[in-house]
C-alpha cells in the first residue's frame, strides 16, 4: 500500500474541513472564555471564608475534573431524553459540546484561578486595605489584574488542551475535524492519509493560536517593559505646571481634642498575650517612635491603629471620634470615614506591581472619586517631585532601589491627603546607604507638622525627629518620654536605664 500524498494536500482545499475549522475554533474559544469566567466564580467561592460556598465549590471541581470528559459529553448529550424541556439545548451538538467543555474546564479554570490568586502578595492586600478601598475594589483594581497575570500561561496552556479535547465532540456527531475526517475515510478507506491532513489542520489551529496568545501574554508582561525615566528638560517643564493642592496640607490645629487615644487596646495571639492595656494619647503634629525588641509588639500595635489587626478589648479614638473598637462594637461607617485621615508605610513597600508609580499614586485617590483625573495627575506628580521620584513617575516598582519604592509608598500615602501616618519599620528592608533618602522625607513630613507614629529600630533617627519616644517591651508600654528626658538622665530609674542601654546610649 502507497501513501498517497496528492490526496493529502488535496485535503486543504476541501471547504468542508475549513468549516469544521471555524466550528473547532468557535467551540474552543466559547469554551475557553466561558470556562475561565465561571472557573473565576468556583475558584473565589472556594477562595470564601463561608463553608456554604466553599463545600460546593470544592465538590464541583473534585467532580468534574474526575468525570471523563467523553461520557459527560454523551451524558449531556442524551439529557433530553430525560428531561425534555433540555431539548433546545442539549439536543443541538455544538451546545451540548459546549456545555459539557464549560462544565470540565471550569473545574480546571478554578484551579489555575486559586493558584494565581494566591500568589498575589498578602501585602497588596494590605495596601489597598490601608488606602481604604473596600473587599471588592481590592479584588477589582488590585488582586484579579495580578492574579491574571501570574496565571495567563497556565490560561494559554489550557486553551491548547481545549483545542485537542474538541475532538471529542465527534462522538455527538459535531461536524468538527475528526468527525469530517471520519465522514471522509469511512467512505474512501484512505485512513492515515486523512488523519495527517486532520492532524495538520488541528497543529496549524493550534501553532496560531499559541502565537496569538503567547503576543498578549509578552503585552502584559511589565517586567520586560523598558524603564522610563523623564529627562531634566521634561521633568523642568512638568515642575512650571505643578502647584500643591490645599489638600495636602495638614489643616487640624494641634491641641484638644488628641489626634489620637489609645484606650485599653489588648489583643492575643490564642494564648500569647500580644498587647497589654495599652494607653496612650498623641496630640496633632506629634512625632511618636515606637522602639523596643523583637516580638514585643509594635507592630501588631500600628496594625490596630487601621484595622489591619482586630483588637480584643480597648478602643481607639480619632479626633473625639470612636475609630476602632473590638469587631462587636466596631461601627463600620466612623471606622471607614476615619480610614481615609490614616495612612500607613508598610517595612516591605506593598507597592502594586502592576501599576506604574504614577498610576500608584493615583489609584486610591480615583477609587475615592476625591478629583478630577487631571487633578489626580497632578497631585501625584506634584507629590512625587516632593519625594524627589518625578523622573520615575512612568517606571514599574521592580525598575525602582528600595529606597525610592519607599519614598513611592510614601507619597501614595500622602495622595489621600491623611491627617496621621503610621510608619512600620519603614526602613527595615533597606541597604544601609538607602535608609538615609527616606528618613530625610520622614524628617520633612515631621517639619511640615504631619502626626506621625513611627515604628523604628534608628535609634540617632528616633533621638532626633521624636517628640515622645515609646519603649514597649512583652506587649506593654515601659517607658513614654522626650527625647530630652532620655538624654537628661534625670531620670534613672529600671526602665530609663534599660530604654538607654536598648538605645545604646548607656
Ligand atoms: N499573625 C500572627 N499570629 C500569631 N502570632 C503573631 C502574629 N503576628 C505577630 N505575632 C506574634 O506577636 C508578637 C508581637 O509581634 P510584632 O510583630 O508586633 O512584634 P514587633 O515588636 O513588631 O517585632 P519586630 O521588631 O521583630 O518586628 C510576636 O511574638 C509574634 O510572634
Amino acid at each position: 500500500m502507497e501513501f498517497d500524498w496528492q490526496y493529502v494536500f488535496s485535503l486543504f482545499t476541501l471547504k468542508m474541513f475549513w468549516q469544521a475549522c471555524v466550528t473547532v475554533i468557535a467551540i474552543s474559544s466559547l469554551a475557553w472564555v466561558l470556562g475561565l469566567m465561571f472557573g473565576f466564580v468556583v475558584a473565589s467561592a472556594k477562595m470564601s471564608s463561608y463553608r456554604w460556598l466553599s463545600l460546593p465549590a470544592s465538590l464541583y471541581i473534585w467532580f468534574f475534573r474526575s468525570v471523563p470528559l467523553l461520557v459527560l459529553l454523551v451524558f449531556t448529550y442524551n439529557l433530553p431524553q430525560l428531561f425534555p424541556v433540555t431539548r433546545p439545548v442539549l439536543g443541538v451538538p455544538f451546545l451540548a459540546g459546549l456545555v459539557s467543555l464549560v462544565l470540565t474546564e471550569a473545574a480546571y479554570m478554578a484551579e489555575i484561578h486559586r493558584g494565581g490568586l494566591l500568589s498575589v502578595a498578602k501585602g497588596q492586600r494590605e495596601a489597598g486595605h490601608a488606602l481604604n478601598i473596600g473587599f471588592l475594589g481590592v479584588q477589582r483594581l488590585i488582586v484579579i489584574p495580578q492574579a491574571f497575570r501570574i496565571s495567563m500561561p497556565t490560561m494559554t496552556n489550557e486553551f491548547v488542551t481545549i483545542i485537542k479535547l474538541s475532538s471529542l465532540v465527534s462522538a455527538i456527531s459535531l461536524p468538527e475535524l475528526l468527525q469530517v475526517g471520519q465522514r471522509l475515510y469511512s467512505e474512501n478507506f484512505m485512513v492515515l492519509e486523512t488523519l495527517l491532513g486532520v492532524a495538520i489542520y488541528y497543529v496549524l489551529i493550534v501553532t496560531l493560536f499559541s502565537t496569538i496568545l503567547q503576543f498578549l501574554e509578552k503585552r502584559l508582561d511589565i517586567f520586560s517593559r523598558k524603564p522610563q525615566t523623564l529627562t531634566e528638560a521634561e521633568c523642568d517643564h512638568l515642575k512650571t505646571q505643578l502647584a500643591a493642592t490645599p489638600k495636602t496640607e495638614t489643616t487640624v490645629q494641634k491641641g484638644i481634642p488628641p489626634a489620637l487615644q489609645l484606650q485599653g487596646l489588648t489583643k492575643a495571639y490564642g494564648s500569647h498575650q500580644v498587647l497589654k492595656d495599652i494607653n496612650m494619647n498623641i496630640n496633632m503634629g506629634d512625632v511618636v517612635s515606637i522602639i523596643g525588641p523583637s516580638g514585643s509588639g509594635k507592630t501588631t500595635l500600628i496594625r490596630t491603629l487601621n484595622t489591619l489587626e482586630t483588637l480584643d478589648d480597648g478602643e481607639v479614638v480619632l479626633f473625639g471620634e470612636s475609630f476602632v473598637a473590638k469587631p462587636s462594637q466596631l461601627n463600620a461607617a466612623q471606622c471607614k470615614a476615619g480610614m481615609l485621615r490614616i495612612g500607613m508605610v508598610f517595612q516591605n513597600f506593598n507597592l502594586f506591581a502592576h501599576k506604574t508609580v504614577l498610576q500608584n499614586l493615583m489609584l486610591a485617590p480615583s477609587y475615592h472619586k476625591l478629583y478630577s483625573e487631571q487633578d489626580n495627575q497632578q497631585q501625584a506628580l506634584y507629590l512625587l517631585d516632593r519625594v524627589g521620584l518625578l523622573a520615575h513617575a512612568h517606571k514599574y516598582p521592580h525598575q525602582l532601589s528600595g529606597g525610592q519604592q519607599q519614598r513611592v509608598a510614601i507619597a501614595r500615602t500622602l495622595a489621600l491627603a491623611p491627617d496621621i501616618i503610621l510608619f512600620d519599620e519603614p526602613t527595615s528592608a533597606l541597604d544601609p546607604e538607602m535608609v538615609g533618602e527616606v528618613l530625610k522625607v520622614i524628617q520633612d513630613l515631621a517639619k511640615d507638622g504631619m502626626t506621625l507614629i513611627i515604628v523604628t529600630h534608628e535609634m540617632d533617627f528616633a533621638l532626633s525627629v521624636s517628640d515622645r519616644i515609646v519603649m514597649m517591651e512583652d506587649g506593654a508600654i515601659k517607658v513614654s518620654a522626650s527625647p530630652q528626658a532620655i538624654l537628661d538622665l534625670d531620670n534613672d530609674s529600671y526602665h530609663y536605664a534599660r530604654l538607654r542601654a536598648f538605645m545604646g546610649l548607656a
